[in-house]
C-alpha cells in the first residue's frame, strides 16, 4: 500500500495545528475524505442535482440513476445481492434503530431475550435497552474477558432459545477486538435468532461479506469509509426486510395511499421516507470505489501492524495502560490506552497543542469503562494515510505528558478523571 501517495488524495493531511503538522489519529470517530470523494458533491450539484424518483425530466432521471446504482455499490461492498438489500439510512446509529424498531416490535415480548455484549457502543446498547423495556424482552450482555476478547463459553450460555435476536459488534470501537462473528451468526440461527452485525468499526476497515459472516443485517456509516456524513446503510436479508415494518412513513415509502391506508413501495424505497441523502450515496459509492483500489486486505493489514507498533511501543512503558487484545492477536487500527494518573482530557490537549489529534473520554462506551473499571481513555486510531511516523508523533507526545505529570495533577485543570 503505498502510504504517501494515499496521502495525496487527502489535502487535509497537509494542515498544521499550532504550527505543527497535523497528526489525525481519530480516525475511528470519523475518518478523512479523499478528493475522489469530495469532488462528486460538486459534479452532483453543479451538472444534475434534482429530486429523486419524482420527476419526469432529465435531471431527475439522472439523479435517480445515480442514487439507486449507488445502492448496488454499496451491496457489492459488503456482498449483499443487490439494491434491494441495501437501505440507506442517515448512519450506523439510524440502521441498528431500524432494525430494533421494524423487528423488534414484531418478535419481543416477556419470556424473549436480545443477546448483545459489555463492548457495544451506545448506538446498540441503548437502543436494544429501550426496546426491551417497551416490549418487556429481556437483555443479556456476554462478558468481555480481561485480554479485550468474548467470552465464547459465556455466548454459549446466553444464547438460547429464547433469544430473537442477537446484535454484536464486529470490532470494537475502544478495543479493536474483532469478534467471532460467524460463531456467534450459527449460534444465533441454531436457537431460531437472527443477528445484526454492527460494522462500524469493521467495514471501513477490513473485507466484509455477510454471506461469509453469516450475518442478517449489518450497519455501517459513510463517514467512517472515507465517505461523507448524513449516509449510512443497513444491509438486510431480503426475506427479513419483507417482513419489517417502515419506523419512518412519508413520501417515496409508499405505493397507495387512501384515507384509510397505505400500501409500501418495493425494497429498498420501503425504508427510505422523504427527500434521501442524495449527494451523499452517490459519494458513499465513491469512497467504497476508492477503497476496493487500496484493496481491503491491505486497508486491515496496514492498520494492524501500526496497532501492533504501538502496542509494542506502549509495552515498553510501565506507566501505560493498554486495553483490548495483547500484541499479536489481530485487531483493527486503534488502541485506547491511560498514561497514569495522567487525565485523558490532559493528555488530549498535550496532544493537540503538538498537532496530534486523538479522542479521549468513553466513545459512547460507558458500560464497557465500567467493566474496565476506568473513567475513561485515550484513544489513537489510524487509517489509510496513517504512518508510523506518525505513530512516533504520538508516542513523542505520550513522553511529553508524562514528563509533564506532576504539573499536571497540581494544575486546577485536573479533573476527577470525569472523562
Ligand atoms: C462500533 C460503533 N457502532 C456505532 C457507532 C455509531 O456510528 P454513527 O456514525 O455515529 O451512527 C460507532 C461510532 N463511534 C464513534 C463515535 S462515538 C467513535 O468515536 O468511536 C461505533 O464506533
Amino acid at each position: 500500500m503505498d502510504v504517501e501517495s494515499i496521502r495525496e488524495d487527502f489535502p487535509i493531511l497537509d494542515r498544521e495545528v499550532g504550527g505543527e503538522p497535523l497528526v489525525y489519529l481519530d480516525n475511528a470517530a470519523t475518518t478523512q475524505t479523499p478528493t475522489q470523494v469530495s469532488r462528486t458533491f460538486t459534479e452532483y450539484y453543479d451538472e444534475y442535482n434534482a429530486n429523486v424518483h419524482r420527476g419526469i425530466h432529465q435531471l431527475s432521471h439522472e439523479a435517480s440513476v445515480a442514487y439507486e446504482d449507488a445502492h448496488d455499490r454499496l451491496a457489492e461492498f459488503v456482498g449483499a445481492d443487490g439494491r434491494e438489500e441495501m437501505v440507506f439510512t442517515k448512519n450506523a446509529t439510524e440502521a441498528v434503530n431500524l432494525v430494533a424498531h421494524g423487528l423488534g416490535h414484531q418478535h419481543l415480548e416477556p419470556g424473549t431475550a436480545v443477546v448483545t455484549t459489555e463492548m457495544e457502543h451506545h448506538a446498540s446498547l441503548v437502543t436494544w435497552q429501550q426496546i426491551a423495556e417497551r416490549t418487556g424482552a429481556e437483555v443479556r450482555y456476554v462478558e468481555v474477558e480481561d485480554d479485550g476478547t468474548l467470552d465464547a463459553e459465556h455466548a454459549k450460555e446466553v444464547i438460547d432459545e429464547d433469544v430473537e435476536i442477537v446484535s454484536v459488534a464486529h470490532v470494537s470501537n475502544v478495543l479493536g477486538t474483532v469478534n467471532p462473528v460467524r460463531e456467534l451468526a450459527d449460534l444465533a440461527h441454531d436457537n431460531g435468532a437472527v443477528i445484526l452485525v454492527d460494522g462500524a468499526q469493521s467495514v471501513p476497515t477490513r473485507p466484509v461479506d455477510v454471506t461469509d459472516l453469516g450475518a442478517d443485517f449489518l450497519a455501517f456509516s459513510g463517514h467512517k469509509m472515507a465517505g461523507p456524513t448524513g449516509i449510512g446503510c443497513l444491509y438486510g436479508r431480503r426475506d427479513l426486510l419483507e417482513e419489517m415494518d417502515p419506523f419512518l412513513y412519508g413520501g417515496e415509502m409508499i405505493r397507495h395511499v387512501t384515507f384509510d391506508e397505505a400500501t409500501w413501495n418495493d425494497l429498498p424505497w420501503k425504508f427510505e421516507a422523504g427527500t434521501p441523502p442524495i449527494a451523499e450515496g452517490i459519494a458513499l459509492a465513491a469512497a467504497a470505489d476508492y477503497l476496493d483500489d487500496i484493496g481491503m486486505d491491505a486497508v486491515r493489514r496496514h492498520e494492524d501492524e501500526l496497532a501492533q507498533y504501538l502496542l509494542d511501543e506502549l509495552a515498553e512503558r510501565e506507566d501505560v495502560e493498554a486495553y483490548g487484545p495483547p500484541a499479536g492477536v489481530e485487531r483493527t487500527g486503534l488502541v485506547s490506552f491511560n498514561v497514569g494518573d495522567v487525565h485523558g482530557h490532559d493528555l488530549s490537549e498535550i496532544l493537540d497543542d503538538r498537532g496530534v489529534a486523538v479522542r479521549a473520554g468513553d466513545h459512547c462506551t460507558q458500560p464497557l469503562h465500567d467493566v474496565l473499571d476506568i473513567p475513561g481513555s485515550v484513544r489513537a486510531s489510524f487509517y489509510v494515510y496513517t504512518t508510523r511516523e506518525e505513530v512516533d508523533a504520538l508516542l513523542d507526545g505520550i513522553e511529553d505528558a508524562a514528563e509533564r505529570r506532576d504539573g499536571l495533577l497540581a494544575s486546577d485543570r485536573y479533573h476527577d478523571r470525569v472523562f
